[in-house]
């Protein structure tokens, strides 16, 4: 099943070329005008390159330019589905009758694509709403409603745009919990300019600026070690990973992290990830004493420049000060510090 692509688009200055391994996820991060869009209409049927190849489980879906006779397999016969920021359902059908239309597409009968559609709703956690119409759910239910279509139709690779884009942020995490249990396993690509997406749906990373890719790895080398400016700013924010222990994040290092947990709070024991800013750190070089906040022994591996401040970077982390704060504590690579971080500067995401 692997996905490979390779084209360039001239008008739109856009020309990139990655593979996406069976069973992967590959996150396609880029800010807007990159070209992420693009890459999916390509991917999808939708847009024929000037030239290039777009091939699938070893059948090529696209081909032009080559010389040869151009190929461009439309969007309904590609085995590919894609999820738009918009969860796009038929008005007039059930949430039941739009999850089962590709399915019933597909020439399956209509009571055994109804059953493979109240499976997909049951998975993504709505099978409650399938008689319900689109206009009669929230947009969040709706974007389930979307996933389990997408994922009813069998698709040999799935797309995925900004799926959490249009959403409220209080749905976020619980969708993007469901998508990291449904796309396991799955060969899919997913375009997004949220770092946390990648960091938690996401096996590998390719960076997209300006039409072309930038950077492209494993995705924590891509966050922890960014090669470009995009990544890095995306980057900069802090993660940390843990499990949900009593009001407090703990990692396997062995830190507890008291943070603020979204709604819903996570289960005890779940998999979270404990996500701030470099400004909200204040840097010590002694855990500051009766101190009710974060305070993370750290070793500090580099410094650098920063908008007017200081970047103080150790493996994990970074934390923003001003050029006096850093000379008065002396850091230097090899400094040994203490990292303090108020708790309700701390988002808690459930995995
Ligand atoms: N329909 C179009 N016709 C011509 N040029 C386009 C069209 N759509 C996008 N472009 C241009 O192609 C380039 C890549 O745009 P694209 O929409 O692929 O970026 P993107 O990374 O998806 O951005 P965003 O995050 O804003 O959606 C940009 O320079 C854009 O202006």
């Amino acid at each position: 099943m692997t996905f490979r692509y390779d084209a360039a688009v001239a008008g739109r200055g856009v020309d990139v070329a990655f593979e996406v391994a069976a069973g992967e996820t590959l996150a396609l991060l880029g800010p807007n005008g990159a070209g992420k869009s693009t890459v999916l209409d390509v991917a999808a049927g939708l847009l024929r390159p000037d030239s290039g190849r777009v091939e699938l489980a070893g059948r090529a879906l696209t081909v032009a330019g080559a010389g040869g006779r151009d190929v461009l397999v439309p969007p309904h016969d590609r085995q590919v589905s894609l999820l738009a920021q918009e969860p796009l359902l038929f008005p007039h059908l059930s949430v039941l009758d739009n999850v089962a239309f590709g399915p019933r597409s597909r020439g399956m009968g209509r009571s055994a694509s109804r059953d493979v559609a109240r499976r997909w709703l049951a998975e993504v956690g709505i099978e409650d709403l399938a008689a319900r119409r689109p206009g009669e759910i929230s947009g969040g239910q709706a974007q389930r409603a979307a996933v389990a279509r997408a994922l009813a139709a069998d698709p040999r690779l799935l797309l995925l745009d900004e799926p959490m884009a249009a959403l409220d942020v209080a749905v976020t995490p619980a969708l993007r919990q469901t998508l990291r249990r449904v796309l396991a396993d799955r060969t899919v690509l997913l375009v997004t300019h949220d770092a946390l997406d990648a960091l938690l749906l996401a096996d590998r990373v390719a960076v997209i600026e300006g039409g072309r890719i930038v950077d492209h790895g494993e995705t924590s080398r891509v966050l922890s070690r960014p090669r470009s400016r995009f990544t890095a700013q995306l980057a900069g924010l802090n993660m940390l990973a843990g499990t949900w222990d009593d009001g407090a994040v703990r990692t396997a290092t062995g830190l507890r992290i008291e943070g603020t947990p979204g709604d819903p709070a996570p289960a005890a024991g779940a998999d979270v990830v404990a996500v701030f800013p470099p400004g909200a750190v204040s840097v010590f070089l002694e855990p500051p004493g009766g101190s009710p906040r974060n305070a993370l022994p750290v070793t500090v591996t580099h410094l650098e420049p920063h908008g007017g401040q200081v970047r103080v970077r150790t493996t994990e982390l970074s934390a923003d000060v001003t050029p006096q704060a850093a000379a008065e504590l002396d850091l230097a690579p090899g400094a040994s510090a203490c990292f303090v971080v108020k708790a309700a500067e701390i988002a808690v995401h459930a995995l």
